[in-house]
């Protein structure tokens, strides 16, 4: 049975668990359950905090797990590595101050830098070259700086709503890009290719839909340059010999483009239609 660790709580938790359920797996109903077993599917649920879901998987104790990549770096486990992106809980890891005083991360030498992340910010400062204090704290960083207990902080970004809410401004280069993703010991344990292959089929789903349209037969090579889907356009014949029907799956963002695209073109008919789940 693949055992599979599973954010408990936070940010990552409940599109992990939608994206579990959407890919077929029991979830738990109550959610201070920490344990479930999904016989059918052949795999087993631990629910930990994400922070600590490499330490489980590097240990060997579990197989695979759903954590962010920011975490992944900060915990320094280096028998857990990524083996998906999951395409949520996207955010950038950047350092903030007030306006004006630091622009580079050589100004950040002597400094004192707090986060909830001191393992990826010590790193990279190391990477860098810089010496600074680092002040490790649990979260709400932001309001480090006001309190007088840091100069700098190292934190989350997603809007920047929090950052301009404590009067802090971003400077120096990005620390991390990270998103939700999965991780596994190097030597995949049996079941993980098969989880893989369902994960990526609710991706598919959620970024993909099915587009259909009628065009004059002749118009076709001009269509498959709007939308040329993933390998090549289904075309069927229609009554009409001088018309086709097309099919082709194409990015749900962008879709409406498209759409306006190939009836400007000639095609008429065009429905689109939502994707439920995908093996490619
Ligand atoms: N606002 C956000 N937008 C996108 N991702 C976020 C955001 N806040 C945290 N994350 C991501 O969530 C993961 C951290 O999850 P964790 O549950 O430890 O923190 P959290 O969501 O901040 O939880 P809490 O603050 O409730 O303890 C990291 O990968 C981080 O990048
Ligand atoms: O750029 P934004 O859209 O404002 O999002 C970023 C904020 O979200 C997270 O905070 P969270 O609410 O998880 O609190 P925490 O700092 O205590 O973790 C993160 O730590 C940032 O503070
Ligand atoms: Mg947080």
């Amino acid at each position: 049975m693949l055992r599979i660790a599973v954010p408990n709580k936070g940010s990552l938790s409940q599109t992990a668990a939608d994206m579990l359920a959407e890919a077929g797996y029991a979830g738990r109903r109550d959610p201070k359950t920490l344990h479930v077993i999904d016989a059918d599917s052949d795999v087993e649920f631990f629910y930990l905090r994400p922070r600590d879901i490499a330490t489980y998987v590097a240990s060997g104790a579990l197989d695979v797990g759903i954590t962010g990549r920011d975490l992944l770096c900060d915990v320094r486990q280096e028998d857990a590595r990524e083996i998906e992106q999951l395409g949520f809980a996207r955010s950038t890891f950047r350092f903030a101050a007030p306006p004006g005083r630091y622009s580079s991360v050589e100004d950040l030498e002597g400094v004192r830098v707090a986060s909830a992340y001191p393992g990826l910010v010590d790193d990279f400062l190391r990477r860098h070259g810089v010496n600074a204090t680092l002040v490790p704290l649990d979260g709400a960083v932001e309001s480090a700086v006001q309190l007088g207990v840091a100069d700098v902080i190292a934190d989350v970004v997603e809007t920047g709503t929090t950052l301009r809410q404590a009067g802090l401004e971003i400077f120096g280069p990005v620390i991390i890009e990270s998103e939700a993703v999965l991780i596994s010991r190097p030597g995949d344990a049996p079941g993980t290719e098969r989880l893989l292959r369902r994960l990526r089929g609710v991706m598919v789903a959620r970024r993909y839909v099915l587009l259909d349209y009628d065009l004059p037969a002749r118009l076709v090579d001009q269509a498959t340059a709007i939308a040329g889907g993933r390998e090549s356009p289904t075309i069927s014949p229609l009554r009409d010999p001088e018309w086709v029907a097309v099919r082709v799956m194409i990015p749900r963002k962008g879709m409406n483009q498209v759409m306006d695209d190939l009836y400007a073109l000639g095609a008429r008919a065009i429905l689109v239609t939502a994707i439920h789940a995908a093996r490619l």
